[in-house]
């Protein structure tokens, strides 16, 4: 079982005294940065001069710097720059203030991992990587709660690198839910697997197909939304609070008969093959060389299907009824 840390492992103590840069304000990094600012600790953003990220961090009380300003400023850098953008970045403006003894730190491992940065080896480097979308980190923390976060340390050069991931942890608010141990190879290769096979990858095409199996067979398009799409959370927020059993329990019998006879038939031995062909891609790097290329070639496939997905019929009916759902955040 690995190791999990809770509050009592977690001292504010150990970062409310150090200098913290957040390089990027995006999903995850305006979840940071206003999440330790809150807890006390001195927060400063870290951006380039242009970016629309820029007037956001201020207009909410941040401190904002450019990133190679914030790099020599902190003791702590956490970088929350998009994975495919993060070499540039570290050899343009964090490389030379990485001074012996300062903190690096990633919430994703693949710059590490797949041996893009290379840190000097005076350095500390450590990961605190939540498990969750960073507005989820963010809406917790405001209401007293936590998402909970995996934790390593690659590089201890000072020997107390792990009690200020912990404490970063703490002042992050993953500390309220718990903080499992893991390594970089470990959260890099399970988080990969994880959004391309199940959570991303996998729902959407399974919504997509439910969607399209019923309305090729003649069914109302939003009929065919609420069944595969909208209901997803209903279920799965019974799955997150107790489990299979838990969401089994409030669903009819008929229901759970489906579930018990049908579920087999569409996740079948040929998908867990591809799941398996999938994971070993992430292993050998294939994958990761695939998205390195495609970036450099200015992302023309991911471009293409990005437009693609946006214009798919379940997506202008799903917009058609979210704006009659009164309930939902607008
Ligand atoms: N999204 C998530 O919930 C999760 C993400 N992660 C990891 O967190 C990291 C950040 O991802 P995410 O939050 O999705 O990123 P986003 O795409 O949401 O945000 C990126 C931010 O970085 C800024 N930025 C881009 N280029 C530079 C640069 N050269 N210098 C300074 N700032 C720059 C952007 O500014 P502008 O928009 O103005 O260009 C933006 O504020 C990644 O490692 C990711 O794998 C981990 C767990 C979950
Ligand atoms: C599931 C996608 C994710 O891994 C996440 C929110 O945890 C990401 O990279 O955004
Ligand atoms: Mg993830
Ligand atoms: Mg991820």
């Amino acid at each position: 079982m690995a190791k999990m840390y809770y509050e009592e492992d977690c001292k504010i103590e150990n970062i409310n005294t150090k200098k913290v840069a957040i390089i990027g304000y995006g999903s995850q990094g305006h979840a940071h940065a206003l999440n330790l600012k809150e807890s006390g600790v001195n927060v400063t953003v870290g951006l380039y001069e242009g970016s629309k990220s820029w007037a956001k961090a201020e207009e909410a009380g941040l401190e904002v710097k450019t990133a190679k300003d914030a790099a020599a400023w902190a003791d702590v850098i956490m970088i929350l720059i998009n994975d495919e953008k993060q070499v540039k970045l570290y050899q343009e403006s964090i490389k030379e203030n990485l001074t012996p003894g300062k903190y690096l730190a990633f919430a994703h491992g693949f710059n590490i991992h797949y041996g893009q940065i290379v840190p000097p080896k005076d350095v500390n480097v450590f990961m605190i990587a939540p498990k969750g979308p960073g507005h989820t980190v963010r809406s917790q923390f405001e209401e007293g709660k936590g998402v909970p976060c995996l934790v390593t340390v690659y590089q201890d050069e000072t020997g107390d690198t792990m009690d200020v991931a912990l404490a970063y942890a703490a002042g992050l608010g993953g500390s309220r839910a718990g903080v499992l141990e893991t390594t970089f190879k470990e959260e890099t290769e399970t988080d990969l697997f994880g959004e391309q096979a199940v959570l991303c990858g996998g729902v959407t095409e399974l919504m997509k197909a439910g969607f399209e199996v019923l309305v090729e067979a003649g069914y109302d398009p939003e009929s065919a939304y609420f069944e595969c799409v909208h209901e997803m959370k209903l279920i799965v927020d019974m799955i997150n609070d107790g489990g299979l059993s838990n969401m089994r329990y409030s669903i009819s019998d008929t229901a759970e008969y489906g579930d018990y006879t049908v579920g087999k038939r569409i996740i079948t031995e040929e998908t867990r093959n591809e799941m398996r062909k999938v994971l070993k891609e992430i292993q050998d790097g294939s994958f990761a060389r695939n998205w390195i290329l495609e970036n450099q070639a200015n992302r023309p496939y991911f471009n293409a299907t990005r437009r693609i997905e946006r214009e798919h019929p379940m997506e202008i009916v799903g917009a058609k009824l979210r704006k009659m759902m009164s309930w939902l955040k607008k």
